[in-house]
């Protein structure tokens, strides 16, 4: 019988810190402070790095004001502390962080219709625990959590409902990427539009979260998966996950959502902006059949950027739809998600292109905006 430790020492160790925006990330000391009530201290064996984050880095998200801040939302780890009252993990449990809690309790969780808790957003958002305090400090400054997560540290505290416990027999430097961009693309896929059987598809942008739709769609037997990209070089691992039809918008002079309509007889049941590029949005939704075409938006979008369409392609059918996520809860799917990693119907192994030490983390920022596969 184990019995649960209880932190109460501060560790230090190394962080990848932001101290401002558009500036190289800075490998130093930190300090970790125990976890406090409901709170879990998680070691940090792997990470990902996102768009979303070099946006935060970038200067271009109106949440990411807060500096200095460590970045990271994609991570695997094990629990190395708990705090006061919780109950749900314990050390040495093998676990994915969440930027999207899972509370169960939140008028959200309650409701049965999103999995967009809710319950500690605002701190979250403002780089803070629920107590309105961090647990990271650097010399002698107070350092900012990064969406509730912080992964591009050795040590992370996030709250027991930010955690998702899964089976540890996982490869953790695989599966932290099911704490972003693979689990939202299949599940904007599967949750989010529900694709269904002998349906069409497009997917526009064929990065990691583009490449993951593609897999949701094959999941939910779609008959034609167009991979739209402006770099050919993503149309290879298109391919291999299931995707059957390949198009570059700049080989065609009609915008593409024509050439697309014309292909598909009127029209893609499901598509997929996966890019953040506001244009690609309103091609992705005119590129949907009328009458019943439903068109998801994944990508984010910079500061005071904003969509638009006409009307009309509203009033005769279509349908804008957000996810976030891939509309999964956290801790009672992303498990499953993991599992059916292990039973190998889904591919994770393949979208691991780099590996890097916590010191060359600006070398991982460089590779993932040259893009290459
Ligand atoms: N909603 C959510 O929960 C989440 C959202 N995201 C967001 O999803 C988006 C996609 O992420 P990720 O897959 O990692 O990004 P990537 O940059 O890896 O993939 C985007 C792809 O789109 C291509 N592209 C760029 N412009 C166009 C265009 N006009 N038409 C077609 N293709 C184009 C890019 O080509 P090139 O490389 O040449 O630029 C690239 O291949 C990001 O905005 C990210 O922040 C990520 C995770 C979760
Ligand atoms: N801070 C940004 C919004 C960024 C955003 O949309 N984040 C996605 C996840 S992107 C992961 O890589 C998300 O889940 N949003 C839901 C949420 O509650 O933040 C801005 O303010 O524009
Ligand atoms: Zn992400
Ligand atoms: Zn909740």
């Amino acid at each position: 019988m184990t019995t649960a430790r209880k932190a109460s020492i501060t560790i230090k160790c190394k962080a990848a810190v932001a101290w401002g925006p558009a500036q190289p990330l800075s490998i130093e000391e930190v300090e970790v402070a125990p976890p406090g009530k409901g709170e879990v201290r998680v070691k940090i064996l792997a990470t990902g790095v996102c768009h979303t984050d070099a946006y935060t880095l970038s200067g271009k998200d109106p949440e990411g004001v807060l500096w200095p801040i460590i970045l990271g939302h994609e991570g695997g780890g094990i629990v190395e502390s708990i705090g006061e009252d919780v109950t749900t993990v314990q050390p040495g449990d093998h676990v994915i962080p969440l930027y999207i809690p899972e509370c169960r309790t939140c008028k959200f969780c309650k409701s049965g219709k999103t999995n967009l808790c809710s319950i500690v957003r605002a701190t979250q958002g403002r780089g803070l625990m629920p107590d309105q305090t961090t647990r990271f400090t650097c010399k002698g400054q107070k350092v900012y959590h990064y969406m509730g997560c912080s992964t591009f540290c050795q040590y992370t505290v996030l709250p027991e409902i930010s955690i998702s416990k899964i089976n540890s027999n996982a490869p953790l430097d695989k599966v932290c990427l099911l704490g972003c961009g693979i689990t939202t693309g299949y599940g904007a896929a599967v949750n989010t539009a529900d694709v269904q059987p002998n349906s069409t598809v497009a997917v526009f942008g064929c990065g990691g979260v583009g490449l993951s739709v593609i897999q949701g769609a094959v999941a939910r037997n779609a008959r034609q998966i167009f991979a739209v990209d402006t770099n050919p070089k993503k149309f290879e691992f298109a391919k291999k996950l299931g995707a059957t039809d390949f198009i570059n918008p700049t080989d065609y002079e009609k915008p593409i959502q024509q050439v697309l309509v014309e292909m598909t007889d009127g029209g893609l049941d499901y598509t997929f902006d996966c890019t953040g590029n506001t244009g690609v949005m309103r091609a992705a939704l005119e590129a949907c059949h009328k009458g019943w075409g439903q068109s998801i938006i994944i990508g984010v979008a910079g500061a005071g950027e904003e969509i638009s369409t006409r009307p009309f392609q509203l009033v005769t059918g279509r349908v804008w739809k957000g996810s976030a996520f891939g509309g999964v809860k956290g801790r009672s799917e992303l498990p499953g998600i993991v599992e059916n990693y292990l039973n190998k119907k889904l591919e994770v192994d393949m979208y691991v292109t780099h590996e890097f030490k916590i010191e060359e983390i600006n070398k991982a920022f460089e590779a993932m905006h040259e893009g290459d596969w």
